[in-house]
C-alpha cells in the first residue's frame, strides 16, 4: 500500500534520513518508534510530501509519488495528523472536521459553499458522511459546537483525528497522538485507532514514543536511530532485538 524506498534527506550537514526502505502493508497498522531525532517526523514530512527526499522513492498503491504536492497527496487518500496540534484553534469542532473534509469534495470548498445544483447535493451527502462516519464513531456529538481552544487536551487531538478522517483516507499517518496525554486519554484514543482501522480497513502509520501502546497496537514495527533503520519486525521481534535495546539504553543514559 505504501512502499518507502531508499529514502535519504539531509538539512545542510545532518543526515536526518539515511536509506529508509519498508512497506506499510494494507490495512495494518505500522510503528515507527526511535529515540528522539531518530528521524521520525522527517520520514512523515518525506511521506506526506513537505519535504522532498534527496534520494530514494515512495509509493502509494503502486505509484510513484515521490514528486507530488502535499494537497494532490491528501486528494488522492494520504492523510495525517501533527505533533503539535494543527487545528484552527479559535472555529468550532465540526467547522475544523468539515474543513478536513472538504480537500475530497468534487466542487471544492467554495463551490460547496455556494449551495447550487450538485453542489448542494454533493454537501448534504457530505454532512451525512461527517455526522456518521466521524462525529459519531469518535464519540464528540457533545461538543460539535465547542471552539477548540475550550477543549481538554486529550479531546483537541482527537478532533485532529477526526479532521484526518473527514478526509476518507486510505492512508493515515499519526504523529505521536498519545503524547502529553495521561493514562485514561491514551487508553481510549488507542481504543479509537484499533477501531479505525478495523471498521475502515485504513492503513496506519504511527509515530509514537509510548512503548506500551506501540507494542499493544501495531502488527509491524520499523526501528529508527540517528536517521538510520536499525530494525523492523514484528512487536516481539523488535523488543528483543539488540541493537534497539542499545540504542534506548544509549538514549537514557
Ligand atoms: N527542518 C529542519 N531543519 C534542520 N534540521 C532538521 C529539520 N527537521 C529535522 N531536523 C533534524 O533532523 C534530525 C531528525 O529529526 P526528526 O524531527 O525527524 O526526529 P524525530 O525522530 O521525529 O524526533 P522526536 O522524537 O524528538 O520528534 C534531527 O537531528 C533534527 O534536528
Amino acid at each position: 500500500m505504501l512502499k518507502i524506498e531508499d529514502l535519504h534527506l539531509s538539512f545542510g550537514g545532518i543526515k536526518a534520513l539515511q536509506g529508509i526502505s519498508f512497506e506499510a502493508q494494507a490495512g495494518e497498522i505500522t510503528g515507527v518508534i526511535g529515540p528522539n531525532g531518530a528521524g521520525k517526523t522527517s520520514l512523515f514530512n518525506a511521506i506526506s510530501g513537505f519535504y522532498q527526499p534527496d534520494r530514494g522513492r515512495v509509493w502509494f498503491d503502486g505509484r510513484d509519488i515521490t514528486g507530488m504536492a502535499p494537497d494532490r497527496r491528501a486528494a488522492l487518500g494520504i492523510a495525517r495528523t501533527f505533533q503539535n496540534i494543527a487545528l484552527f484553534r479559535g472555529m468550532t469542532v465540526l467547522d475544523n472536521i468539515k474543513l478536513g473534509g472538504h480537500t475530497r469534495l468534487k466542487t471544492g470548498l467554495w463551490g460547496a459553499l455556494r449551495y447550487f445544483g450538485p453542489a448542494q447535493r454533493e454537501e448534504l451527502e457530505f454532512r451525512r458522511d461527517i455526522e456518521e462516519r466521524v462525529i459519531d464513531f469518535l464519540e464528540i456529538d457533545h461538543i460539535r459546537k465547542v471552539p477548540i481552544t475550550a477543549l481538554p487536551y486529550g479531546l483537541q487531538k482527537r478532533v485532529e483525528l477526526g479532521r484526518a478522517l473527514a478526509m476518507r483516507p486510505q492512508v493515515l499517518l499519526l504523529d505521536e497522538p498519545v503524547a502529553g496525554m495521561n493514562r485514561e486519554e491514551t487508553a481510549d484514543m488507542a481504543r479509537f485507532i484499533l477501531d479505525v482501522q478495523e471498521r475502515f480497513g485504513t492503513t496506519i502509520l504511527l509515530v509514537e514514543h509510548d512503548m506500551h501502546m506501540v507494542m499493544d497496537i501495531c502488527a509491524h514495527i520499523v526501528v529508527l536511530n540517528f536517521g538510520q533503520q536499525i530494525a523492523e519486525g514484528s512487536p516481539q521481534e523488535v523488543s528483543q532485538n539488540p541493537a534497539v535495546i542499545e540504542a534506548y539504553l544509549g538514549a537514557a543514559a
